[in-house]
């Protein structure tokens, strides 16, 4: 599982920043999605080819006793509780403050791993910035510029070495990893309780350590699917009931371990900021998507109108996903829910052939050529596979980095309708050849 790194520190130390920096390789492969406004307190961040979320606990005040940093007091507390790894920020230029000493105070409490980050240190002498913070007792102080990047990467790889475990093992024959999410009380537990409640729970893996998820395999109308147990959700005898509270991280988590995820939203109530954002994280992590719009049963024709507009309004970024309007509790529409699901997986999963990949972009380019961006004149010449879960599509060319975001978006629908791709994201990868020869011709 992705390790998890929680920022921590009074404000205006750099949180904001590290986190910017911690988590924007990521961001940058996802095109503009217009619509699509991201969590900022919520981020993957990728270093090589390892994985991890971090968490941005920006407003969290030890000392706050009510209101709204209360209640961000909370969070941040939640977030304390289920980090793998916390980063204790503190101003390199402010120098040790009483504040800080109130929360290293609450972190060594934490009984969790935690290292003390020393920022905004460039151009100072190293030793003498961190000596200022040994008296935390929270060990040897690292030394970083958040702004500038220094020491990110030597952080980065400190923080992650104790969870270097081995990549999880692919079971193909499991059928697709499937992670039901969505904000509280919008009835997943009632969906995951009716998708599996019919058969046979066949097995049951319990988590060898707290960082393993549940994996529920089951199986429906001969086909095999693994549920990847879900922020909030925990099996009580035959059942699954919301027995914690709704945690985001969590959800992260179960988004990262799967193929498909299942965003489930209340038909009852308008399209809420915390939808968005799950669909966001849905749509950064590159999963497939199928939508079931729940309690369809409980709602009349003027709400199923209203719903439909506010999820045309707010959702418009997850037009590639296939929604279904449902019950969970009367167990209508399940069946085309999971048809949507194997189809979304099929197409997470395609073999797109490097010729037939070429002669789309060709076609594509044919109808409408890239803008010259100045004196560049952007030019694609072939395409080939890079990855899958979701689709990447690697164009090779010149001064593609001025392919602006709109042609981008031109062309992933162009791939998606080519290989009649339902339910996933595609990625589009660009690899500039800066050999001069390869301009001519
Ligand atoms: N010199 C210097 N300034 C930095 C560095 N990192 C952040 N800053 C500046 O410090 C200020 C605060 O940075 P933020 O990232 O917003 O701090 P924060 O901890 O997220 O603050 P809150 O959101 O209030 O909790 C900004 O003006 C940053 O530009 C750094 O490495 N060096
Ligand atoms: N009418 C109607 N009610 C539903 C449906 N699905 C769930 N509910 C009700 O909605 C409420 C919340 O359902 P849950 O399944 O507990 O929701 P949840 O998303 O798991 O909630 P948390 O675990 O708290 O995040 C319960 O009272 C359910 O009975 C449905 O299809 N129709």
């Amino acid at each position: 599982m992705n390790p998890t790194i929680v920022l921590v520190g009074r404000p205006n130390v750099g949180k904001s920043t590290l986190f910017n920096r911690l988590t924007k390789t990521r961001d940058a492969l996802v095109a503009d999605q217009p619509g699509l406004t991201r969590d900022r307190h919520y981020g993957i961040g990728r270093v090589g080819e390892r994985k991890y979320l971090v968490v941005d606990t920006a407003g969290f005040d030890p000392v706050a006793k009510d209101g709204i940093m209360h209640e961000m007091a909370r969070q941040a507390e939640q977030a304390i509780a289920e980090a793998d790894v916390l980063l204790f920020l503190v101003d390199g230029r402010a120098g040790l403050t009483p504040h800080d000493e109130q929360i290293a105070a609450r972190l060594r409490r934490a009984g969790r791993p935690v290292l003390l980050v020393v920022n905004k240190s460039e151009g100072m002498d190293r030793a003498m910035v961190g000596a200022d913070f040994h008296a935390l007792g929270l060990g040897e102080p690292l030394v970083v510029s958040a702004a500038h990047g220094d020491g990110v990467r030597q952080l980065v790889d400190i923080a992650l070495a104790p969870f270097d475990d081995a990549p999880e093992d692919d079971d193909a024959d499991a059928g697709p990893r499937v992670a039901v999410v969505g904000r509280p009380n919008v009835g997943k537990s009632t969906l995951v309780n009716t998708l599996i409640g019919e058969e046979r729970v066949i097995a049951f893996d319990m988590p060898g350590t707290t960082r393993d998820a549940i994996a529920i395999p089951f199986e429906r109308q001969g086909r095999h699917y693994t549920l990847i147990d879900t922020a909030g959700l925990r099996r009580r005898g035959k059942v699954f009931e919301a027995v914690e509270k709704f945690s985001v991280i969590k959800t992260l988590q179960a988004i990262e371990q799967c193929n498909v995820a299942v965003l489930v939203l209340d038909a009852a109530q308008d399209i809420s900021e915390q939808d968005a954002h799950i669909a966001g994280f849905v749509l950064d992590a590159g999963r497939a998507l199928v939508v079931a719009v729940n309690k369809w049963d409980d709602v009349d024709d003027y709400r199923r109108e209203r719903t439909r507009e506010d999820i045309a309004r707010k959702l418009n970024f997850l037009d590639f996903a296939r929604f279904h309007y449902v019950s969970a509790l009367k167990a209508e529409g399940i069946g085309g829910l999971l048809k949507s699901v194997d189809a979304a997986y099929a197409a997470a999963m395609v073999n797109l052939s490097t010729p037939r990949l070429t002669r789309t972009l060709q076609a594509a380019l044919a109808k409408q050529a890239p803008p010259r961006h100045g004196v560049f004149r952007p030019k694609l010449r072939y395409a080939h596979q890079g990855g899958s879960n979701p689709p990447v599509v690697v164009i090779h060319g010149s001064a593609l980095e001025h392919v602006p975001a709109s042609y981008v978006r031109y062309l992933e629908r162009t791939f998606v309708d080519a290989f009649k791709l339902q339910g996933t994201p595609l990625r589009i990868q660009f690899r500039t050849s800066h050999n001069p020869y390869a301009e001519k011709g």
